[in-house]
């Protein structure tokens, strides 16, 4: 057992309704200051196999168990999270360097939300049916039987539940394997489904890292589902485990989304939008970091970013009035400096930012604007995940189409311009899974969520989850007899 910020984490694995500890453990370091903040379970191919077996044996009774118990259920488990929200955004904010502020105001709120969401799409989930020919066509969504899922670290879980609750909801069985560099929020979460009264088995959680947890519980062969948030190398090894076994995937990977500024567009909200960015220190898979501005009003955009962008409060995460806290470890704020150093030995410039913020430790990396960099260049290609975001000129909407789907991703994109007829005719040439016009971050859980191209396989939300984590059926039955 740690104590995180004032608050009692279990260290163990969850499984069938048990904590079990590991032979060994690894540090799990705050990225606040890089301290040691706890020792977790280092699981692996036994821990993994132990928690498949718990699920296995847990699903029937699970899926036998009606929708609306269900639903109860995920109902009490949101209830949990509401009860806990200070300590979960604490804890979260500890282990994983995001602001407090956020997962206070918006990202617990949506942890319970996940859990609400699921379990009342479950009690409306069914299509009409249909005849052909006189005979009745009924579909139905049987569970498939265990989950393997696979989280990041960058929005713990918020992005856990995202996935726990429709594989619960559905009749499913779960087990999780967090991120090792956050894996405190996923420990408190099993308490949470005890004091909700969840059968043993239904949820299970094991610690450790990916290449040796993650790796093992993706090639188990009794998984039926393997949904995975993350990046796109790792991505191709569970892809190529899930080959092995022909199991289903959903793959939500990064992205090089672009916002496109046009000289018709509300300049302070495009302003806005833009600053926007740097939103969780720039970890963000959906945030725009290609801002393309029109030539034209390019010079007045710059200006008033850098204005708004050198106003931003970098430090401590746990204040309130902090806009940008640390990267999540030093081997990823290396990561994020190595796009940088070459993006700059390359030719770009440095507007804003341009490298760590050392005085105040060793994680804080400055907001960075890079413009300059050339076409094709690794910093206008390749995820960077932190908070450096790259400013390029259009003249025409045809060049700014071209260069906003020049990439090997396709997740999101924001427009930002005065004319609802630009507005539709540049977003349907847009390759993207979401596109938001004089917006950001507008997210409705009954919306499909995904990319494409590398940016994923797959949509979640509403009818799309449900879909992806069931066998779905349709019955087709004859006339029956007057
Ligand atoms: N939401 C997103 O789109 C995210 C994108 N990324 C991108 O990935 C880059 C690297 O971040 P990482 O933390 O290294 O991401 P990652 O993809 O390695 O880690 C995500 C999860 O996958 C697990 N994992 C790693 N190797 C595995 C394997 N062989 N089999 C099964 N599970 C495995 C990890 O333990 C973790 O739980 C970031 O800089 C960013 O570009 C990272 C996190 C989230
Ligand atoms: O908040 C959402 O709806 C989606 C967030 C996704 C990420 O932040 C991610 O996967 O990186």
């Amino acid at each position: 057992m740690a104590t995180v910020a004032g608050v009692a984490v279990e260290d163990g694995h969850w499984i069938g309704g048990e904590r079990i500890a590991s032979a060994e453990t690894f540090e799990d370091l705050s990225p606040i200051d890089e301290q040691v903040i706890a020792h977790i379970a280092r699981g692996g191919a036994e821990e993994v196999d132990a928690a498949v077996r718990a699920a296995r044996a847990a699903f029937p009774a699970w899926a036998a168990t009606d929708r609306q118990e269900r639903a109860r259920l995920l109902h009490a488990i949101a209830d949990g999270v509401e009860k806990r929200m200070e300590q979960l955004a604490i804890v979260e904010t500890t282990d994983n360097g995001a602001l407090l502020r956020s997962h206070l105001r918006g990202v617990m709120p949506r942890v319970a939300h996940n859990f609400r969401f699921f379990a009342d799409w479950l009690l409306g989930l069914g299509r009409d049916d249909f005849e052909t020919r006189g005979h009745r066509n009924h579909v139905s969504w049987d569970p498939a039987g265990v989950c393997a899922l696979i989280t990041p670290w960058n929005a713990p879980l918020m992005l856990a539940t995202w996935k726990i609750a429709p594989a619960l909801a559905a009749g499913n069985t779960v087990v999780l394997k967090p991120a090792e560099w956050s894996p405190l929020t996923a420990s408190l979460l099993a308490d949470i489904t005890v004091e909700a009264g969840l059968p043993d088995g239904v949820f299970n959680v094991v610690q450790g890292y990916g290449e040796e947890a993650g790796a093992a519980l993706v090639a188990h062969p009794d998984v039926r589902r393997i949904s995975f948030t993350g990046s796109v190398p790792t991505a191709r090894r569970i892809a190529a485990a899930a080959a092995a076994h022909l199991v289903p995937l959903s793959l939500e990977l990064g992205g090089k989304s672009p916002l496109l500024v046009f000289a018709d567009a509300d300049l302070d909200l495009a302003v806005n939008l833009a600053v926007e960015q740097y939103d969780n220190a720039g970890q963000v898979c959906l945030a725009g970091t290609r801002l393309l501005v029109e030539e034209s009003i390019a010079e007045e955009f710059t200006e008033r970013f850098l204005a708004r962008a050198r106003a931003l409060r970098q430090g401590d995460p746990r204040e309130m009035g902090t806009d940008i806290g640390p990267q999540i470890h030093r081997d990823h704020l290396a990561r994020i400096d190595g796009f940088v150093r070459r993006a700059l030995d390359g030719g770009a410039t440095a507007l804003l930012g341009g490298g760590p913020n050392t005085d105040l430790g060793g994680l804080y990396y400055r907001p960075t604007l890079i413009t300059g960099a050339a076409p094709g260049s690794e910093i206008l290609r390749e995820e960077v995940f932190g908070p450096v975001l790259t400013l390029q000129t259009f003249r025409t909407e045809e060049q700014a189409v071209e260069m906003a789907n020049s990439t090997d991703y396709g997740l999101a994109a924001t427009i930002a311009t005065g004319s609802p007829e630009r507005a539709e005719r540049v977003s349907a040439r847009l390759v993207a899974g979401t596109v938001w016009v004089n917006c950001f971050f507008v997210r409705d859980l009954r919306a499909p969520f995904g990319g494409a191209r590398q940016s994923g396989i797959g949509r979640e939300g509403g009818d799309w989850s449900f879909d992806f984590y069931c066998d779905v059926k349709n019955t087709v039955t004859a006339p029956w007899e007057k």
